[in-house]
């Protein structure tokens, strides 16, 4: 079989596998999903739970999947949300590039450059031993970033274009933390959507 999509090759030294894939989706394309994502989403502003107290996410979340594939992460669950055209659409894309299945997906509005994730790993035993990851990047380019868990000094950054795809994989979870700063940098609104395999 052909591949249709051209990568970076691993962007990894050792311990996982990471790759980017630029301009999956032309600029036209990624912004008309853009509005049209922002608009349609019923999108959630969620509190977690950060050793004891109460505190809101800094973006919106929205979580579609298959039905009854509920998940949970820092002491809430999320029921799916069924799939829409749009993200069925999109959800074949990051199959046919990851070459594997997805059956849920996390969507997040970073309305902003104060908007962010911070560093964590997607380990969660319900993602299995080695979960595949595809990440989908429309509107502002925000800058990701990679370390491994015994080596926190040397950060990786990898700038995630609109219409991008990057796509974690192999032992990537076990060893690698990922993170989407804030910056002072004027930024208009990213939505990244992570297809996701659950057990
Ligand atoms: O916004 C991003 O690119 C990262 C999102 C992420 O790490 C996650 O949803 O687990
Ligand atoms: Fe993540």
């Amino acid at each position: 079989m052909t591949n249709l999509f051209t990568d970076t090759g691993n962007l990894l030294p050792y311990d996982g596998d990471v790759r980017y894939f630029p301009a999956v989706f032309s600029p036209e394309a990624s912004e008309k999903l853009l509005q049209q994502l922002i608009a349609a989403t019923p999108w959630r502003h969620e509190a977690i739970r950060i050793f004891g107290r109460e505190v809101l996410q800094p973006r919106l979340t929205a979580w579609y999947g298959d039905a009854g594939k509920a998940y949970s992460y820092s002491g809430i669950t999320m029921q799916p949300l069924p799939w829409t055209d749009t993200l069925a659409e999109l959800k074949q894309k990051a199959e046919a590039l990851a070459g594997q299945g997805f059956n849920s997906a996390l969507l997040n509005l970073y309305r902003d450059g104060q908007d962010s994730m911070g560093w964590h790993r997607d380990n969660e035993p319900e993602l299995g031993p080695n979960p595949v990851i595809t990440s989908l990047s429309f509107g502002a380019v925000r800058s990701f970033k990679l370390k491994h868990h015994r080596d926190k000094k040397k950060v990786y950054t990898i700038d995630l274009e609109p219409g991008s795809i990057l796509l974690m994989q192999g032992l990537t979870q076990h060893h690698w933390l990922h993170a989407l700063p804030k910056t002072a940098l004027p930024k208009t609104a990213r939505i990244n959507i992570t297809f996701r395999s659950l057990l």
